[in-house]
């Protein structure tokens, strides 16, 4: 805790050593106040910068106009701003401002004032009060839940300010009127006294307990103070305090090792001083050790180190080759942060971040700066208001395949590749147990509160929705404008395929490009008609036709979307089989135009499944682009691609983003399927499932992408059950080839234990799976409970990968959720339905007084009239 005062400097004439407080006192007391004026700004910018981290500055800012000013202040290192009423509203507007760092400053005499008071939960500045007890009825006012209280008096003297002290209020106090010299005019009131006018001791002899620390805050040892040894101190600026056996003592006088006084404050309660200090010599304690506690340990000890050695380094020593050759120490920090990026294992990381330590702090002291001086930058840093973006620099940005700042949703093929080559472990060779046992955490639904498993099920966080459309709308509007040519050049750089100089394969492709073993193309055509039968089964064989009264006849029939825009995805795998499932029902559909586009690989080609399925769904089409720039080609249309009425089909961020954006563009008239994101699977399994079967589904999904979530709901299993499952779940885990991907989804996945299967059919309703596999028995009893699921799989013979390729359903389905309100891809998906009616004469007869009293209700005549003109006509002819 601070002191109970404040002394007022004028910031554009106070120069320490002038009557009053100089600086050395004013940092030992820590903090002092001032005023920023619009005129002296830049003055109150550069007291801050000579100060920050040796006191604190408590800036009025009353007089300044704008905000911004205020929030500089702030984050160039001022500890409070006293506001206005006002400049509170601004501020509170300001993001990541800590109110707590705000004073709201009142003369405190109105009623409106005294309203405000008792209603503001932070610090409150009365100024030009005239009585002291004014501010104590206020006080009492508030109890003890009060916000903190600033006061300056009228004419403050050493009677009223002790009085304020000792009440809690802080009292500021002009700097000249201040003294550190018990000696000094008696006009002056003494700091000393101020300071210790709400010490409380707990000892018989009055003593105060006092810590003393080094600047760090680590405890060098105990002793005591009194009122006397306190005012020397400051009076000295050094250490001094009261022996129990011989009165006031000046640490190191005798010894030498002497203590430069840095600040002086309390505990929380007052009743333990705590002295911080600058020890010389040898150390604090008598036994000559830094303290009474024996040595420094960590970081103090390395610095303590690494400066003696700066003072006398044996010649030929490292560190001393260190400090005189700046390349190599360079080459250190560069090669030792390099290592710590790729450490994995705890230890490693440990290990790794000691190296860096170790060198920067090695250029530091080299540089005569020292651990102090890098914790007030932190300290400093961590009260800034408004934090730099923090992306990272371009080139280092590149190195580890950040475009934009940000990184591609899912590791790229290379990003896992390199994942997968890190160094393995002498303990380790395989390389599979690099970060420990791949498990999910588990939760028993009867031993935790329903808040804690929604928790627990809420899927992994996209990155905001800001950041994506930060990137994705002038990706857009870049290829709107720009055609071909801004088509092109993302391609180039997001896929690196810099020799492609057409974005679009046009129909017939040639064989070449679809060169295929035999038995790919024999999956390829049996899932083909697989999924080709039961979309051509959802087909309406003849419109519908409902007479609603005699004479009057609805009918409705469905049209194919002519244009269709397909996406297959290509940044972490290719997806031949998603070409299929968008493919084969706009086929059957009958989509006179389909489009499909996808990521190329690098040589600016196209997997050949992908080109082959094309040619089998008789696509005009693909556009050799992925992210949101094959979207935004495949909406507006450009010079070679065509422009399509409908984008289907799944993919990372940028795609779902760049599928939303066009949607909601009036004048690209297109619109989309659903926003299907990340692949996700839950699981129930009971007691009659197969431990490696269960794994296995999860794992199928897991290995998509590390933003994926698999769930399983155990229905009363038994504990060696689970752990059967769990232990099925890492020995598969570990031998997949995409085991980092695994890692990162299971991060984020969870097993549920639950009771029954209505407990674990009400969870996953609620969930809405993308996937939903019944690993229970009466599977097909349990599918009549599903509520919401884009795909169920029913049975121990039902892995969800038969319907992620070949049994017919479809694999692009709504995810995070959507369950609840869209369905998957299915043949509607490419239909659009038409209504028609057809009436009789009796026909409009039965409806026509129907349809012209609600026209008269909505007072719309011409709608009426469309009516009465017939039934007269009809009265007419029939006369
Ligand atoms: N729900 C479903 O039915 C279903 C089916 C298949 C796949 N999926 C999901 O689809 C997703 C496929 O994602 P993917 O990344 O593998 O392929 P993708 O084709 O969707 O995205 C890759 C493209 O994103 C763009 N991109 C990457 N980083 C970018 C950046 N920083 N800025 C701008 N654009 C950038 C590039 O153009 C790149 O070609 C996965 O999440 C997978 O689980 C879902
Ligand atoms: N399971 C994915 C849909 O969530 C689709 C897919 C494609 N290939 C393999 N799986
Ligand atoms: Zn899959």
């Amino acid at each position: 805790m601070s002191a109970q005062f404040l002394p007022a400097i004028d910031i554009a004439t106070y120069t320490s050593g002038t009557q009053g407080l100089d600086a050395k006192a004013l940092q030992y007391v820590g903090s002092v106040y001032a005023i920023a004026r619009p005129e002296n700004l830049d003055n109150a910018f550069a007291y801050l910068q000579q100060t920050v981290g040796v006191y604190e500055i408590y800036f009025d800012v009353t007089l300044l106009q704008s905000a911004d000013d205020v929030v500089d202040l702030l984050n160039a290192g001022a500890a409070k701003a006293f506001v206005s009423g006002p400049q509170l509203s601004q501020l509170k507007n300001v993001d990541n401002l800590d109110l707590s760092r705000l004073i709201l400053s009142l003369a405190g005499q109105t009623e409106e004032e005294l309203q405000m008071i008792t209603n503001t939960p932070i610090g409150i500045y009365l100024h030009g009060i005239k009585d002291a007890s004014v501010v104590e009825q206020l006080l009492q006012q508030y109890g003890s839940k009060r916000p903190p209280v600033y006061v300056s008096l009228a004419n403050a003297n050493a009677e009223h300010a002790l009085h304020l002290a000792r009440i809690s209020a802080t009292t500021i106090i002009p700097a000249t009127q201040l003294t550190v010299d018990p000696k000094a005019q008696p006009e002056l009131i003494d700091a000393s006294a101020l300071l210790m006018a709400n010490a409380t001791s707990d000892r018989a002899d009055g003593l105060f307990t006092t810590l003393v620390t080094d600047e760090r805050g680590i405890a060098l040892g105990l002793v005591y103070s009194s009122a006397e040894s306190v005012s020397e101190s400051l009076r000295t600026g050094r250490g001094v305090y009261q022996s129990r056996k011989r009165g006031l003592w000046y640490k190191g006088e005798s010894s030498g090792d002497v203590q430069e006084l840095v600040k002086v404050d309390f505990d929380c309660d007052s009743d333990c001083l705590r002295f911080v200090v600058r020890q010389q010599g040898r150390g604090f304690c008598h036994l000559a050790t830094a303290t009474c506690f024996g040595e420094y340990r960590g970081l103090s000890k390395l610095q303590q180190t690494l400066q003696k050695r700066k003072r006398s380094a044996p010649e030929g020593s490292y560190t001393a080759r260190l400090f005189n050759d700046s390349k190599l120490l360079k080459a250190k920090i560069l090669e030792e942060a390099n290592e710590l990026c790729e450490a994995e294992s705890k230890a490693d990381i440990a290990a790794e971040a000691a190296d860096v330590l170790y060198f920067a702090l090695t250029k530091c002291v080299a540089a005569d700066v020292s651990l102090e001086d890098v914790e007030r930058n932190l300290d400093l840093k961590a009260v800034k208001v408004k934090r730099r973006k923090g992306d990272a620099k371009p080139q280092f940005a590149e190195k580890v395949g950040l475009i934009n700042g940000v990184t591609n949703g899912t590791p790229t093929k290379e990003e896992v590749k390199e994942a997968a080559s890190v160094p393995k472990s002498k303990d380790d060779p395989a390389g599979k147990d690099k970060n420990g046992r791949i498990s999910m955490r588990r939760f028993v639904t009867s031993e935790v509160s329903e808040a804690t498993v929604q928790e627990a099920l809420q899927r992994p966080s996209q990155r905001s929705t800001e950041k994506i459309m930060g990137i994705v709308n002038p990706i857009i509007k870049a290829v709107r404008e720009g055609g071909d040519r801004a088509l092109l050049d993302y391609t180039h750089k997001f896929e690196k395929a810099t020799s492609l100089t057409t974005p679009v394969l046009k129909a017939p492709f040639p064989e070449h490009m679809m060169q295929l073993p035999q038995e790919t193309i024999s999956a390829i055509d049996i899932s083909f008609e697989n999924i080709r039968k039961f979309h051509a089964a959802q087909k309406e064989d003849k419109p519908l036709s409902v007479e609603t009264m005699p004479g009057v006849i609805c009918s409705r029939f469905s049209r194919a979307i002519e244009r269709v825009g397909l996406y297959v995805p290509g940044g972490t795998a290719v997806l031949p089989s998603t070409a299929l499932m968008l493919g084969v029902p706009a086929m059957v559909a009958g989509c006179k135009k389909i489009v499909l586009a996808s990521p190329p690989r690098s040589d600016g080609s196209i997997t050949p499944e992908i080109v082959y399925v094309a040619h089998k769904v008789g696509a005009e089409s693909i556009v050799l682009a992925g992210g949101a720039q094959a979207v935004a080609a495949m909406a507006y249309g450009t010079e070679s691609v065509t422009k399509v009425d409908k984008i289907l089909g799944p993919g990372n961020q940028f795609v779902t983003a760049g599928k939303m954006v066009v949607s909601n563009d009036t004048s690209a008239g297109v619109s989309i399927d659903m926003p299907a994101g990340p692949s996700e699977v839950l699981v129930i399994a009971d007691r009659t499932a197969n431990p490696a079967f269960v794994a296995s589904d999860l794992l199928s999904q897991a290995e998509h992408g590390v933003d994926s979530q698999v769930v399983l709901i155990a229905v009363d299993l038994s504990e060696e059950q689970l752990q059967a499952i769990e232990d099925e779940l890492h020995a598969q885990a570990s031998a997949l080839p995409r085991v980092d991907i695994v890692r990162g989804s299971i991060e984020h996945s969870l097993t549920l234990v639950t009771k029954n299967i209505e407990e674990a059919m009400r969870l996953s309703n609620d969930y809405a799976p993308e996937h939903l596999i019944l690993q229970v028995q009466d599977a097909e009893k349990v599918a009549t409970m599903v509520e919401n699921a884009g795909s169920v799989f029913i049975g121990p013979w039902t892995p969800e990968s038969v319907g992620d390729y070949s049994a017919g359903v479809n694999h692009s389905l709504p995810t995070y959720g959507y369950a609840k309100q869209y369905s998957g891809v299915n043949l509607g998906s490419y239909l659009k339905h038409i209504t028609s009616s057809n009436l009789t004469a009796e026909g409009l007869r039965n409806v026509g007084g129907a349809v012209m009293q609600l026209a008269k209700v909505e007072e719309l005549e011409a709608h009426r009239r469309a009516v009465s003109i017939r039934l007269a006509h009809m009265e007419k002819m029939s006369a």
